[in-house]
């Protein structure tokens, strides 16, 4: 009572007024002045907004709000998303420069990358921050990304790249992955699964890519000094969005700082690395054509080699010959499918581990296919081949709803070229940054129910058991329109196989006691990992 009553008069005016009479010199006056504009402000503030998702201070605005947060940033999201709404303008962090429209709106994410599409770009600071992917798909603008992206769609749909990305992942699945969890079952020892999946995603890329072996998943858990160039180059990228772009590039200018001399060092390794990937490729290829019948192109790489001019964009052929078109794409695919792969598979585990009900439907899906395959008992380890996997339709439900609650790009950036409005009817100004969260999308409950936080598989499932059209065209995850993920495809295939494999032949579990949260960054890994401990399993 005594403390509350010292809280109300710190709170009062006539507290100050007394303290202003009592000290009358001028620096004693101005401290005074000061400590009554922060009480003030401090009491202004818990009158206000001690129940809501977003203050407005004097003068900084929303930006303590959104340093208070930033750990946070993709659940705040959320709350500002239910709280205010599903589309805010608001001006940028630092000081008014930028304004951004914020949306998790599904109708206005589909305006902004479908409908609209050519009125909303990536924008210059996106591009300049992702300068270590050169002029890959991920990055290239105008006419350049039309040709590559009709060169990348026609190349990912092909039957030899189809094979390739089976085949190699199940390689690595089966001859590394695999081995190493039984290792570790064996040794009754604890692993940090996310780090596993990082392994896998990067051992398989590489092995699709340059159709070689990093051999990262061995059970010695080796580093490798290609795969934390590529993390250190992702860690500095992250940096730079966090900062506004003339901050990072004085400083790159000025070589001031740790950060920019990380990623120079890492981009030397990664361009040394793969300049011999494409070194060796092109003697192979030069010994493989004196051959009288030449393989068939054996990775993506030599696939991309093997593009006969005449299906090359006439204008950009020069371009899409030289090492320097090799090595932006072979990078921009190697770090478009790393990460997301890992995260992916990692936050499908967790869930999964949590959901027991869950898991024993996948294993009753897996059950069914290997029964209707064999008449005698299987060999152990269990492996499901190309054709398993378009009966998996249980399992490809369960890592929409993953993707759902847990996107690999929690949020993306556009920017606005011309004045635009969207379906809800905000006004978009020209130049202004659009911000769409995908992980508050997929947690709304007027988007996906009541329900919207639970992890159900089902309800991507309709009654007559196969996967629901209307529910799959909700699926936002690998973004939407002419820009979405080229990956999309490569990515369920080694998603699936991996979660098969694993879920059939071994027994995972969760260690307690985790905080298992997602990094406040461009990408959701989780921050501190998933450690569990494995057993082999033996389906009855
Ligand atoms: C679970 C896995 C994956 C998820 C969730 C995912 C998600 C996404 C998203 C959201 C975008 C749009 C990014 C933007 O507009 O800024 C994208 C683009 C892209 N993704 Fe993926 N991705 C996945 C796997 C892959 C894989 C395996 C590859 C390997 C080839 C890949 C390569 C790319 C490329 C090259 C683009 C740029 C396409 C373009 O701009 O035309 N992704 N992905």
């Amino acid at each position: 009572m005594v403390h509350s009553n010292y809280i109300q008069l710190f709170f009062s005016f006539d507290f100050y007024k007394y303290l202003v009479i009592k000290n009358c010199r001028p620096e004693t006056y101005n401290l005074l002045v000061l400590l009554f504009c922060l009480v003030f402000s401090v009491r202004w503030y818990f009158m206000h907004y001690k129940n809501k998702v977003v203050a407005e201070w004097p003068i900084v605005g929303r930006l303590p709000s959104l340093i208070l947060n930033a750990h946070r940033i993709h659940d705040w999201t959320v709350e500002i998303s239910r709280g205010i709404g599903p589309t805010i303008i608001e001006r940028g962090p630092f000081f008014g420069r930028v304004e951004i429209a914020y949306t998790c709106n599904p109708r206005n994410a589909k305006h902004v990358l479908s409908a609209h599409f050519s009125n909303f770009h990536k924008g210059q600071d996106y591009t300049d921050a992702l300068d270590i992917l050169g002029d890959g798909l991920l990055t290239a603008t105008s006419s350049f990304w039309v040709a590559q992206r009709r060169t990348a769609r026609i190349t990912f749909n092909s039957k030899t790249v189809r094979s390739i990305i089976f085949h190699k992942g199940e390689l690595v699945a089966h001859h590394a992955l695999l081995p190493l969890l039984s290792h570790i079952s064996k040794e009754s020892s604890v692993v940090d699964l996310q780090d596993v999946f990082l392994r896998y995603a990067f051992d398989t890329s590489v092995n699709i890519i340059f159709g070689q072996s990093s051999n990262f998943l061995s059970t010695s858990f080796p580093p490798n000094e290609f795969a934390k160039a590529i993390e250190d180059a992702q860690e500095v990228v992250f940096y730079r969005h966090l900062l506004p772009s003339s901050w990072w590039k004085l400083l790159r200018r000025l070589k001031i700082g740790s950060i920019e001399r990380k990623l120079d060092a890492a981009w030397k390794i990664i361009d040394r690395d793969i300049a011999e990937y494409i070194a060796v490729k092109r003697e192979d290829m030069a010994a493989k054509g004196t051959k009288e019948e030449a393989d068939e192109e054996s990775d993506l790489l030599e696939v991309y080699m093997s593009i006969k001019d005449g299906e090359k964009d006439e204008l950009l052929l020069s371009k899409m010959c030289s090492d320097k078109f090799f090595r932006d794409t072979a990078l921009t695919f190697l770090i478009g499918s790393r990460d997301t792969i890992a995260s992916a598979l990692s936050w499908f585990f967790w869930l999964i581990l949590k959901n027991p009900s869950v898991e024993a439907k996948v294993i009753e899906e897996l059950k069914l296919i290997v029964q209707k395959k064999n008449t005698m008992a299987p060999k152990h380890p269990v492996v499901f081949d190309a054709d398993d996997q378009t009966e998996m339709v249980y399992l490809h439900a369960a890592l929409c709803e993953s993707l759902r609650l847990y996107p690999s790009a929690p949020i993306i950036p556009k920017t606005s070229i011309d004045d635009d409005v969207f379906p809800d009817g905000t006004v978009v100004k020209s130049g202004m940054m659009v911000l769409i969260s995908f992980y508050a999308m997929g947690r709304m409950e007027w988007v996906w129910g009541e329900d919207c936080l639970e992890f159900k598989p089902e309800r991507w499932i309709s009654e007559d058991g196969k996967l629901n059209p209307e529910v799959m065209s909700k699926l936002v995850s690998f973004s939407l329109g002419p820009r979405n993920c080229i990956g999309k495809d490569m990515a369920f295939v080694l998603m699936k196989l991996v979660a098969s494999a694993m879920i059939y032949n071994f027994h995972v579990e969760v260690l307690e006691g985790q905080k298992i949260v997602p990094t406040p960054s461009i990408m959701l890994k989780m921050m501190n990992g998933l450690m569990v401990r494995v057993r082999e399993r033996v389906v009855q």
